[in-house]
């Protein structure tokens, strides 16, 4: 996990008290029969706003997108778009468009055909539906292949013109649904910036659900992440990897050590916690963590460090013997079993090609962390 996301540093509206809301869900419930695939949720999503819905199979997430297309109703709760409730529209009449994957493209129609499917079905002039059908492919730089039929297209292309069929018709606020699922891992990863290009450039808001946690961290500017039917944390991805709210949070995005244990002592912002074995650390980031609170304190692999010896003058360190050893190629995970049992691991960039102070498995080892190489959770 190393991207930070999109970056857009100007664009924070839901940092601003005064900016308002595009989309917002409140206390949206949807059952079917007796299950319930969305429970109470309240979200805003905001103009322009890049924003991904991430969550395990059966969370919820598509229940979430199709409501707000208008193919499912909500059981209670309403959905505001642009302060109108969208409650009773039918989902050609809301200024939202799902894009389908490109397996949904027309067989039998080309290119041009494909994209123009849409604007034909709304009635629009032919010298229209001609020039808006060219700015699209201009868009998605496929106006060489306007003629072809999808069998003649790469799958990245496909994707393409699936994408530009579901823009053409310039809704407001476009909704993804697993949308580079079909792409094989290069081509998703650029796909992904086509994308992130395309949305600015058109001045769209996107909503995109994806299972791929890489892939929400690259694209969106904040992401909700989802479990059985309701919002864990919606943040950007740097929040969301740097200060998870919760275990939950915590484990589903990137590699995290958890240390369990008690909040022994507290002072403003740091705790003295007490492992099950006795072992203590100090740590900041506490929240609002208070003395005889169980916690957790959450390390991500990359801010531990490793040594042969006992480093002098950290804070925290902890001793146990190399279990196992992942060379990844760009970094090397070491898994150090600590002398209480715990499994910790420990992410090491190979920057050099020549580690000085190779460690092998059963070295004993020492383990290091800053205290605000992470963060005490108490959920
Ligand atoms: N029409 C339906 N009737 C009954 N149950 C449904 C219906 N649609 C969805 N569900 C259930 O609601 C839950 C949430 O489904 P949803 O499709 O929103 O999940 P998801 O998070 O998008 O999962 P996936 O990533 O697998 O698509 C699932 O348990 C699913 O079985």
């Amino acid at each position: 996990m190393k991207s930070l996301g999109s970056i857009r540093r100007d664009f924070a509206p839901w940092s601003d008290p005064q900016a308002k809301p595009y989309i917002r869900f409140e206390n949206v419930t949807k059952r079917f029969g007796d299950f319930t695939a969305v429970n109470n949720l309240s979200l805003s999503i905001y103009e322009r706003e890049f924003f991904a819905l991430l969550g395990a199979s059966g969370c919820g997430k598509s229940t979430l997108l199709r409501m707000l297309a208008g193919f499912e109703e909500p059981t209670s709760g309403k959905i505001l778009l642009d302060g109108q409730d969208l409650r009773g529209i039918p989902p050609y009449r809301r200024p939202v468009n799902m894009m389908f994957q490109s397996y949904a493209l027309f067989p039998h129609m080309s290119v041009e055909k494909n994209i123009a499917f849409g604007l034909k079905q709304e009635g629009m002039p032919k010298a229209d539906i001609d020039r808006r059908v060219a700015e699209m492919l201009k868009l998605v730089k496929l106006e060489r292949f306007a003629s072809r039929k999808p069998h003649q297209l790469s799958g990245g292309q496909r994707q393409r013109v699936a994408l530009a069929r579901s823009v053409a018709k310039r809704p407001k606020v476009l909704l993804l649904d697993e949308p580079l699922g079909a792409l094989d891992k290069k081509l998703r990863e650029e796909t992904q910036f086509e994308l992130m290009d395309l949305q600015q450039e058109l001045g769209l808001t996107f909503v995109v659900v994806t299972h791929d946690q890489e892939e929400a961290m690259t694209m969106a500017d904040r992401i909700a992440i989802m479990d059985k039917g309701e919002v864990m944390q919606v943040a950007t991805p740097a929040e969301i990897y740097e200060a998870p709210n919760s275990r939950f949070v915590a484990g589903f995005v990137g590699n995290v050590n958890l240390f369990e244990g008690n909040v022994a002592e507290r002072a403003d912002n740091t705790v003295r916690i007490t492992g099950g074995t006795g072992a203590q650390i100090t740590v900041e980031n506490v929240g609002d963590a208070a003395k005889g609170n169980d916690v957790a304190f959450a390390i991500r692999p990359e801010k531990i460090r490793i040594s042969s010896r006992r480093p002098e003058n950290a804070v925290n360190v902890l001793e146990g013997e190399v279990y196992d050893i992942a060379y990844l190629g760009d970094m090397t995970t070491y898994y150090v079993k600590l002398d209480d049992g715990q499994i910790v691991r420990a992410s090491i960039l190979n920057a050099a090609r020549i580690m000085d102070d190779p460690l092998t498995w059963s070295d004993r080892a020492w383990i290091s962390f800053r205290p605000d190489a992470g963060v005490v959770l108490t959920s």
